[in-house]
């Protein structure tokens, strides 16, 4: 019988499983202690480069079988309970609970955090701003969709900074009560996700009427109350909201993702993999941008992003969202900066922080 040869491995497993425990709880004790070290200096508890370095560090060190995106995750883990132990954060994320916003927080902090769902992104930055929540995370850009204009609006405007940076693959399912189309008369989705899975929906239910609601978790909580509702979501929202997935992976992108910045008020160290975030603007002349970046490549700083948004109010005509390779404190990209924000009629530094992987 296979229960014979299971019972020796499974004995095993318990054996190690008690080592795991004992050395988590170790691990946990001595997270306990740096909490009170910080607690003498009111030092920050969350310190993203330094989890990052130790994600990083795991993968290296990762002999397998078990995969390094898994073990991070089970380390990103272990990290949010220990931190827990030394003060429970606090993070506004864009509501309702069970949104690809809310899965971009437990991607950035582990589970043991405390989630504030916000009714829009405004209030994400306000609730941060004001210290109910110690950070915020804000969807920045989607793949398909392109970037999220009031987050770089408010990203211009407030005083936190960007201290991390999430990106997660963001798959749609279509789902319904009683998972079947049969008496749907309504496909509800947030208008950024309709969007996603248009050519999708046109060639399956090209005659069934489409809504644009609030968000995702909206048209599944609609759905789990009305039977001629069919709810375009995540998996998590089918969970929360005990629905049945119709058709699962129905984006018209499958490599359909979304970026999330993390702000607060923290100014994060160094972690060896970082990208800072900055907004500039120049004097609407010709050759004035090439001019004005000519210090990153002179001091050899790769740009991995270069945005420009309209500036409807201001003096200039375009605000340009740039992100580098490297620390803002790093000895080239300081040089480089320097000669920057020289050049620019507006500079503004959003933030170093670990590249998200
Ligand atoms: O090293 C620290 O500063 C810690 O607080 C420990 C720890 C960890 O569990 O490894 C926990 C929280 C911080 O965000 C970083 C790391």
């Amino acid at each position: 019988m296979s229960e014979d040869k299971l019972l020796p491995l499974r004995q095993q497993i318990d054996a190690i499983d008690a080592e795991i425990l004992a050395l988590l709880n170790r691990r946990a004790k001595i997270a306990q202690e740096v909490g009170h070290v910080k607690a003498e200096t009111n030092a920050p508890v969350f310190r993203p480069e330094r989890e990052a370095q130790v994600l990083l560090k795991v993968a290296e060190r990762n002999p397998g079988p078990l995969q390094g995106a898994d073990v991070q995750t089970i380390f990103r883990e272990v990290m949010s309970a220990c931190r827990a132990l030394e003060k429970r954060v606090t993070v506004a994320y864009l509501g309702p609970a069970g949104t690809f916003s809310e899965q971009a927080v437990y991607q950035q902090f582990g589970h043991a955090v405390e989630g504030l769902p916000c009714v829009s992104i405004d209030e994400v930055f306000r609730a941060t701003e004001a210290g109910t929540a110690d950070f915020g995370v804000a969807p920045i850009e989607n793949s398909s969709e392109g970037v999220i204009n009031r987050t770089l609006d408010l990203l211009l405007q407030t005083t936190l900074n960007i201290s991390g940076e999430v990106s997660i693959p963001v798959h749609h399912s279509l789902m319904t009560k009683e998972g079947t189309m049969t008496g749907i008369a309504r496909i509800c989705a947030h208008s950024q996700a309709l969007a996603q899975c248009n050519a999708w929906l046109n060639q399956h239910y090209p005659s069934i009427e489409r809504q644009a609601v609030a968000s995702n978790a909206e048209a599944a909580r609609m759905a789990s109350e009305n039977e001629a509702v069919a709810a375009i979501a995540g998996e998590m929202a089918a969970q929360k909201y005990d629905l049945q997935v119709v058709s699962a992976n129905i984006q018209d992108d499958p490599h359909n993702r979304t970026r999330f910045a993390v702000v607060g008020r923290l100014q994060n160290g160094a972690s060896g993999k970082d990208q800072t975030s900055l907004v500039l603007s120049v004097a609407n002349k010709a050759g004035a941008v090439y001019k004005l970046l000519a210090p990153l490549a002179k001091h050899g700083v790769s740009m991995t992003r270069f945005e420009s948004r309209p500036a409807r109010m201001g003096a200039w005509e375009y605000y340009f969202y740039v992100d580098v390779e490297g620390h803002a404190a790093d000895d080239k990209v300081a040089k480089a900066l320097d000669e920057l924000q020289q050049n620019a009629a507006f500079y503004k530094l959003l933030g170093s922080y670990p590249r998200s992987f």
